[in-house]
């Protein structure tokens, strides 16, 4: 396709998209090379320069695996989610806003744009409570586990988004929650971004990450449309493992609650979250009602 094609086939998502909010799903997998961040950085910029309000929120799973396994600590995971005691709420704390929420608020002062770096404890954003003990299927037997400082969402106060928002700056938010009593918790970050999105009223949910959207039983097809029905069934035969679970449920649960579409795009090619906001076919699967 001719270049000038290319700029008019965007054209219309431009004018559907404009003054519309996004929420941006960096998965720590789709950070890993840093070229390739900066490149979905500069994506992200262009967005809020056509005219979206574009709020962004980042995992860092790999990243909080590595410093837990150089400290001699094993991670482990039921349904996606890490098992977190006291010492790997720190590391995930340390991670996520220390390190990457404040990498990310460089990247882009670095393309010439303001963006404020929170985390869910600022402004009452994502207020949590300690995740219920989780049913595993233990060879034959179901056990109780108790996943530690995880977070459920209970409540979302979007106040200190809007007001960043309005002030043009782009909101880049770590997936750490606060209880009623002040403890932080440990929340996935594709849920996190898929309550935001809600309480946003957001257009879009767009979650990055290191496949090219949601596969089949044999990782042979992407399926590039998917409605609810069937993500429920996927999940249901158990299609969807590990992080994909949270990341499928959270789009789910966005687009039943007003959200217009949630996409899962793999973040680690070159401008694709541009390809699948700003062309016919898309790249990543994209799930509607
Ligand atoms: N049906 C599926 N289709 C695609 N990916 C899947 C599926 N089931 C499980 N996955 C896994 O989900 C992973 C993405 O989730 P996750 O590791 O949490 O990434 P991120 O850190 O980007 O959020 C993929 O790398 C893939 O291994
Ligand atoms: C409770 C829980 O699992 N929290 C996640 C938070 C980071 C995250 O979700 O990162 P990705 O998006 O890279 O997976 C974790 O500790 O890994």
């Amino acid at each position: 396709m001719k270049r000038e094609e290319v700029l008019m086939e965007a054209l219309p998502y431009i004018q559907k998209f404009y003054g519309k909010t996004i929420v941006i799903k960096l998965g720590g997998h789709a950070m890993v090379d840093q070229n390739i961040l900066e490149t979905v950085i500069r994506d992200a910029v262009l967005l809020r320069y056509v005219g979206m309000k574009v709020v962004l929120v980042h995992g860092g799973g790999p990243e909080i695996t590595a410093k837990m396994q150089a400290m001699g600590k094993e991670p482990k995971f039921v349904g996606g989610l890490r098992i977190t005691d006291a010492e790997t709420l720190e590391i995930a704390q340390m991670v996520l806003v220390g390190k990457i929420n404040d990498g990310i608020v460089s990247l882009i002062a670095n393309c010439g744009t303001c963006a404020v770096g929170i985390s869910g404890n600022d402004g009452n954003l994502l207020i949590a409570r300690k995740m219920e003990p989780q049913r595993v299927k233990v060879g034959e037997v179901i056990e109780e586990v108790d996943l530690g400082q995880v977070g459920e969402i209970e409540e979302v106060n979007p106040k200190v988004l809007h007001c960043l928002l309005a002030q043009d700056y782009i909101p880049v938010v770590a997936p750490i929650g606060i209880d009623r009593q002040g403890q932080s918790l440990n929340i996935n970050a594709d849920t996190a971004a898929a309550e935001i999105a809600i309480a946003l009223q957001a257009f879009k949910l767009v979650s990055l990450t290191d496949v090219d959207g949601v596969m089949d039983a044999d990782r042979t097809k992407i399926f590039h449309r998917l409605t609810l029905a069937e993500a429920e069934r996927m999940i249901a035969e158990g299609v969807i493992s590990g992080g994909m679970i949270p990341k499928l449920e959270g789009c789910m649960k966005a687009v039943k609650n007003g959200v217009e579409g949630a996409h899962v795009v793999n973040g680690n090619r070159p401008h694709n979250l541009l390809l699948e906001l700003f062309t016919d076919e898309g790249v990543g699967t994209m799930l509607t009602l």
